[in-house]
């Protein structure tokens, strides 16, 4: 079991609607305050626009986002940011004429005015995420391992008190997500919570001390890694009616 936690990022009761599509079905969930959690699900069940909403991107049809007991539904993303809410985008765009260390740069700027402030903080970041060899090359040039810590690394430089990772292990080869592992352990360790949408499930087993998974728009589990995937709506969703039933080897009803 996962205790409740109303007191850092409460989700209540969230609804989105594209015309005739319900994207996202009446979800409630909590985030702990010191926690990495995880948002997993099949494709297309929700979980992209659930982030989108709570970092201000979108403004959900009904229900409300609560940031430490106050109401920040459909707050625009720049002032989630100064409030303490960064997002990473699961399709990493960096400024392709900047270097690493001024595309981090970009995120430290929302707290550091002075050039010689904001670079400074970049390239402490730039160390916690493993790319100090890497400040002076230009951002297109890194593989898709290294601008997903680019990603990464601008939207820690906002100094966030939360933060979204959109998928940031997608598209890396397994000794990748190894080595991208500790990474956001120590993020966390550093007092950054982390909330991640994540398809990787060896990653989420690891890291996640709470996941809620989402199918077809609604949230059909809560609870840890170990409770979720033991869970046989999970199961369903991901591998279709009956499966559970199956793999117990029981008769499929
Ligand atoms: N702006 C939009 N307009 C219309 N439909 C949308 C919009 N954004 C998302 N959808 C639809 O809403 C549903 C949920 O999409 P979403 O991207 O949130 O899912 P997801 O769980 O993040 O999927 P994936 O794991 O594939 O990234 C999908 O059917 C998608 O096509």
């Amino acid at each position: 079991m996962i205790e409740p936690d109303p007191a850092f990022l409460a989700v209540r009761n969230v609804s989105m609607r594209f015309g005739g599509l319900l994207a996202v079905s009446d979800a409630s969930f909590f985030v702990k305050e010191g926690s990495i959690t995880g948002l997993i699900g099949p494709n297309g069940a929700g979980k992209t626009t659930l982030f989108a909403i709570v970092s201000g991107f979108q403004k959900p049809t009904t229900g409300h986002v609560l940031w430490k007991g106050e109401e920040i539904t459909a707050r625009p993303p720049h002032l989630l940011a100064r409030a303490g809410i960064a997002r990473t985008f699961q399709i990493v765009q960096p400024f392709a004429g900047l270097s690493v260390r001024e595309n981090i740069a970009v995120g430290a700027f929302l707290r550091h005015k002075r050039r010689d402030d904001a670079i400074a903080l970049a390239e402490k970041v730039a160390a916690r995420v493993g790319l100090t060899a890497e400040l002076d090359k230009p951002a297109a040039a890194l593989t898709v391992a290294g601008r997903k810590r680019v990603e990464l690394a601008k939207a820690l430089a906002t100094e966030p008190k939360l933060l979204l990772l959109d998928e940031v292990l997608a598209g890396l080869n397994p000794s990748e997500v190894r080595d991208i592992v500790p990474v956001v352990r120590a993020i966390r360790d550093s007092g950054v919570t982390v909330l991640m949408i994540e398809h990787v499930m060896q990653a989420v087993m690891n890291l996640c001390e709470a996941v809620h998974v989402l199918a077809q728009g609604r949230i059909i589990a809560s609870g840890t890694p170990a409770e979720v995937v033991a869970t046989p709506a999970v199961v369903e969703a991901y591998l279709g009616h009956g499966a559970a039933t199956r793999l117990s080897g029981k008769r499929d009803a």
